[in-house]
């Protein structure tokens, strides 16, 4: 694994969430995508090489509307980057843990995933995120790229 590649945060409500990480960390999101596989609603921060998630559920049965439902607002899960994320998944599930989608899918900004169960994980819903070469098709999710300069 190289780093972490964001942390994502579920919450009630995307636009009022927005305003408070923007006070918070002092810049605006880049972009706001919708994946509705997952059943959400995302928009990124990023400061430094660090990214943040915020996650709103777009209908009531999906993962974050079940968290939100049983945990509230807070950290949902932590994502990291691979560069082979099969390779990944095959390591993982020798390594003992229980990978939920052992098919990567298409998540948001442009990237590859696969979750592992928190039950294995010390509690902890982790992601696994690789990077779309650009020449592939754009991904089905929809998505309305805010700064258009960053990308
Ligand atoms: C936008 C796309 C993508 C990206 O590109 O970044 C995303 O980030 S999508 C994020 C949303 N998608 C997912 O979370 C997909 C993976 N998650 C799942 O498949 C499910 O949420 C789950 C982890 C398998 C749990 O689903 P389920 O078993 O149906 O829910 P329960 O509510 O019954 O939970 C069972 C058990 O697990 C605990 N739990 C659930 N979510 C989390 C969590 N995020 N962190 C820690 N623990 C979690 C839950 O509390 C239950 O525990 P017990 O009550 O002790 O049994
Ligand atoms: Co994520």
């Amino acid at each position: 694994m190289n780093k972490i590649e964001h942390l994502g945060i579920a919450v009630r409500d995307l636009e009022v969430s927005n305003v408070l990480f923007e006070k918070l960390l002092g810049v605006s999101h880049y972009k706001t995508e919708e994946v509705p596989s997952e059943g959400v609603k995302t928009s990124f921060f990023k400061i430094g090489d660090s990214k943040i998630e915020l996650l709103e559920a777009l209908d009531s049965d999906g993962p974050i509307a079940k968290f939100l439902a049983k945990k509230g607002e807070g950290i949902h899960h932590i994502a990291f980057e691979v560069d082979d994320i099969v390779k990944e998944i095959a390591r993982l599930e020798k390594e003992g843990f229980h990978v939920l989608n052992k098919t990567p899918k298409r998540g948001a900004d442009n990237k590859l995933v696969a979750f592992l169960h928190p039950k294995k994980a010390n509690g902890v819903l982790v992601e696994l995120c690789q990077e779309i070469p650009l020449h592939s098709p754009r991904p089905k999710s929809t998505e309305r790229v805010i700064n258009k300069g960053r990308e």
